[in-house]
């Protein structure tokens, strides 16, 4: 299990993580929201042993983690791909050829559910296909941890529900955790098991979606605006 005990991270006089105590377990989908440059990415870039805490511990099965630790982690970033004169095929063998835990045929068969052709060329995609490429890229790797900044940002209604419905067929929801950062918590809602709200670097607040519901009798949306309301 990933586990973060007491981490911050700067970046030069910049605080971006404070403090966070925060384990990972097995078998859930974890949405990760907070506003613009409350730390998101940086948490995930440091569960997935991308970046360094300047302070705390990050473990990954008990030992610290490094990129050789983190082989099964699959991180995703925000960012576009930066292979724009691969073809999507040529893509995934570059994959294969990068990461060990690279299944070619789970991710031909994520592309062909997502309607994408592996003989075009990334550069003449639609942003919105460029997005599913990058997420069957991702769920090609048969990783315990997808750890995914922004899977939906930018992308229109269609696209997300595509890559929501990806993720939920092409992930064990027993054995494997997924962490997304997001902004569209409305629409994500009802794949996530947990939510973990992030406010200038910390944790405000980590819950079971279920418990929102039973304990605060209101959807996760409206359990966040009232979360700031208090902490503002
Ligand atoms: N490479 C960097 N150099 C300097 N400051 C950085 C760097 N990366 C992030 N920061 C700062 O750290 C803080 C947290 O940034 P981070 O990108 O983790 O937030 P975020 O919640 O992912 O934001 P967004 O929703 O806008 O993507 C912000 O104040 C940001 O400006």
């Amino acid at each position: 299990m990933i586990e973060l005990n007491n981490v911050s991270k700067k970046y030069g006089g910049q605080q971006a993580i404070i403090d966070v105590t925060f384990t990972l377990p097995i078998g859930k989908i974890i949405g990760l929201v907070g506003e613009n440059g409350s730390g998101k990415t940086t948490l995930l870039k440091l569960a997935a042993g991308l970046i360094t805490p300047d302070s705390g511990t990050v473990q990954y099965d008990g030992r610290p983690i490094t990129r050789r630790i983190a082989t099964d982690i699959a991180y995703m970033p925000d960012a576009d791909l930066f292979y724009p004169y691969f073809t999507v095929g040529q893509l995934f063998d570059f994959y294969e050829s990068q990461f060990v835990d690279f299944d070619l045929i789970k991710a031909k068969e994520i592309a062909q559910f997502l309607d994408l052709n592996l003989n075009s060329k990334i550069k003449n995609l639609s942003k919105g296909n460029r997005g599913r490429v990058k997420i069957a890229a991702t769920l090609g790797r048969e990783a315990t941890y997808y750890l995914l900044d922004e899977p939906f940002s930018g992308l229109d209604p269609m696209v997300r529900e595509d890559i929501a419905k990806g993720l939920i067929r092409y992930t064990d929801t027993e054995k494997q955790t997924i962490l997304l950062s997001t902004h569209e918590i409305k629409e994500v809602e009802p794949l996530l098991d947990e939510i973990v709200v992030l406010r200038g670097g910390k944790i405000l607040a980590h819950q079971a979606v279920d418990e929102i519901r039973e304990v605060h009798g209101m959807d996760a949306t409206s359990w966040m605006i009232s979360l700031f309301r208090k902490g503002s």
